[in-house]
């Protein structure tokens, strides 16, 4: 039977601002994102029931027709249904490393994983952008999370522009586990709050769209430069996230005034908050002084790093 195994990173925000309203209800963006090497591992098997089915471990995910891996496998058979019934069904396992619901793009890189990995299991040879395309259609982190490294993301976040790699940048990621953030409420909440100092019409957003203020971003990035990266880290989302979940406000002042850290800064929609760090031995330091400040086992800390990758093969077989 064939099977093959990836590896699927999860990305954080280094920049995210809000350009303004799109006709179809999203907002357009202007992001820059990352990939960590914090990730998940996706299983993906033919089966001889002509069914997709989805296997995970953990209790937040759901394991039916909602999970975003299983709707990459639909969306594969949709397109391509004389060699889904040719192949037969599909078993996915998702072992679960990346936080939930954290704002690091856990349920995309899954579905961006199930492209790639059922492109090879039934040998369909579609290019990059080909994947991307269908992954846009799932949601708008998938198409980033197909190559991932490091990218300026527009549009709904699915027209990318690759940026220069950016490995070995060291970060600490802290998340409460039972906290979860709804990425809608938190864009509905935006647009209520300040959808008045934003633009309503096409011309303007095109106007505002060459105005955004990413550029010394990508200076630091080109740079390969943490001091700088983490002045210019911005997340327009903070806004309405920080002031409705205090437990993610103290995480942020936390961090900030620890020492070592370069910037600090929420992910996406939160409530995951990053730090920038200088080294490795650093992020262990500062991980375990945020510790001592909260000792609630609740909060899960991660040292983690930069990647400059985004889907990986780990091992495939295609006897069938
Ligand atoms: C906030 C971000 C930042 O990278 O990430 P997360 O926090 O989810 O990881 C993304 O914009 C989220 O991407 P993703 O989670 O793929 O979003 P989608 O499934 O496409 O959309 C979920 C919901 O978010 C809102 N949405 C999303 C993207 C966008 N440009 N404008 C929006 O208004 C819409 O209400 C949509 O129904
Ligand atoms: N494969 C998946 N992995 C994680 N979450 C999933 C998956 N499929 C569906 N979900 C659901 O999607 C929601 C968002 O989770 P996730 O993708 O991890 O966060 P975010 O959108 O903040 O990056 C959760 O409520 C979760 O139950």
């Amino acid at each position: 039977m064939r099977s093959y195994s990836l590896i699927a990173p999860a990305k954080i925000n280094l920049y995210l601002e809000i350009i303004g309203n799109r006709p179809d209800g999203y907002h357009e963006l202007a992001m820059i994102l990352q990939s960590i090497d914090i990730a998940d591992q996706i299983n993906l098997q033919a089966a001889s029931t002509e069914e997709i089915h989805v296997y995970c471990n953990h209790p937040q995910v759901p394991a039916d027709q909602s999970n975003l891996a299983y709707r990459a496998a639909e969306l594969m058979a949709r397109q391509f249904p004389d060699v889904f019934s040719n192949f037969g069904g599909i078993d996915i396992t998702v072992t679960k490393r990346i936080p939930v619901a954290a704002g690091l793009a856990g349920g995309s890189t899954n579905a961006a994983a199930v492209l790639v990995g059922i492109d090879l299991l039934w040998d369909l040879g579609l290019t990059k952008s080909e994947l991307e395309e269908l992954g846009a259609t799932l949601g708008s982190d998938v198409s980033f999370c197909i190559s991932g490294g490091t990218a300026i993301a527009t549009g709904r976040g699915e027209l990318l522009s690759p940026l220069p790699s950016l490995n070995q940048i060291h970060l600490v990621l802290a998340k409460y586990l039972s906290l979860e953030v709804s990425t809608p409420w938190a864009y509905k909440t935006y647009r209520q709050e300040f959808g008045n100092s934003y633009v309503k019409n096409t011309e303007d957003l095109v106007a505002r769209a060459n105005a955004v203020h990413s550029g010394e971003m990508v200076k630091a990035i080109l740079d390969k430069d943490a001091a700088k990266i983490s002045q210019k880290l911005h997340n327009d989302l903070e806004k309405v996230v920080l002031p409705a979940y205090p437990q993610v406000l103290q995480l942020r002042e936390l961090f900030a005034t620890q020492e070592g850290v370069l910037g600090t800064m929420m992910s996406g929609s939160g409530p995951s908050v990053f730090a920038i760090v200088e080294s490795k031995a650093q992020a262990e330091i500062v991980k375990q002084q945020i510790r001592t400040a909260i000792p609630d086992e609740d909060l899960e800390l991660f040292v983690t790093q930069t990647i400059a990758n985004g889907i990986q093969i780990l091992q495939g077989t295609g006897n069938r």
